[in-house]
């Protein structure tokens, strides 16, 4: 049995790990320059870099100036294009991802066109992907996120996240954050399972609502008991939040 002192001990170890995996998001509409420089200077948090940041394209030139001015480079800039409806337009998705690189994300993060699936089409999610994955380059990062809890059905999931790593995408995303349904235990599982049966390089992303350790632990959890300890670093697992690190600085006892 663990201790009251080891589980808070093992808490902070966790805390800490989930630091340098998290990808600290502002997604707002009505999201202000200040805000995305506010955001900047929180992912230098007092014990360590988060691994990213995610914004809306047209910030990710300013969010990139603000991590040099603040050295630190190893932070990535995430450009968040087709968010969060996701919608069936191969051009413009993969105009806002071009914008995005140009103004020096590093890295795009694509909405799947889950309506568009849901409606039958599967082809302009595939065309999508690949547009973006064109656009990101050999090298450049491209996640896609899904919208698990739009999509529901397993099997659907199943096949868009198979689709996704076809065309090429280096992270599976779970959800935007706008939606009405969180990510589930299920739905990561799907996820990780395409992954796995893929053979690829592919990283799991859990996003949206995820507010707290006790639920971030949920999803390292299935992601450790399917690939290992090796699995927790940013390369391959990332947790998207906007409030997750409130809470993790709780429990690593800095003032948020
Ligand atoms: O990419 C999506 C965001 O990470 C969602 O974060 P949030 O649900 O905490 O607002």
């Amino acid at each position: 049995m663990i201790e009251a002192s080891d589980a808070g001990e093992v808490d902070e170890a966790l805390a800490q790990q989930v630091i340098g995996i998290l990808e600290l998001a502002s997604l707002n509409a009505d999201d202000t320059p200040q805000r995305i420089i506010a955001l900047c200077q929180r992912a230098l948090t007092p014990v360590g870099h988060v691994a990213a940041i995610c914004v809306l394209p047209r910030f990710a030139g300013l969010a990139r100036r603000t991590l040099d001015s603040l050295c630190a480079r190893d932070i990535k800039v995430v450009a968040a294009v087709n968010f969060p409806g996701g919608l069936p337009s191969v051009s413009s998705a993969d105009m806002e991802a071009h914008a995005a690189i140009v103004a020096g994300a590093d890295e795009i993060d694509v909405v799947y066109p889950f309506h568009a699936l849901l409606g039958g089409d599967k082809q302009v999610g595939a065309d999508i992907v690949n547009a973006c994955r064109v656009r990101c380059g050999n090298n450049g990062v491209l996640t896609v996120t899904l919208e698990t809890g739009v999509l529901r059905d397993p099997q659907v999931i199943h096949g868009a996240s198979c689709v996704a790593i076809q065309e090429g995408a280096n992270f599976l995303k779970t959800s935007t954050g706008k939606q009405a349904v969180n990510p589930t235990a299920q739905a990561s599982r799907i996820l990780i399972a395409a992954i796995a049966e893929s053979g690829a390089h592919v990283g799991l992303n859990v996003s949206g609502n995820v507010r707290t350790l006790n639920e971030a632990r949920v999803h390292m959890d299935l992601v450790r008991a399917r690939f290992g300890l090796r699995w927790l670093e940013q390369g391959r697992l990332r947790l998207g939040s906007t409030s997750l690190l409130d809470d993790l600085l709780v429990h690593l006892g800095v003032s948020a």
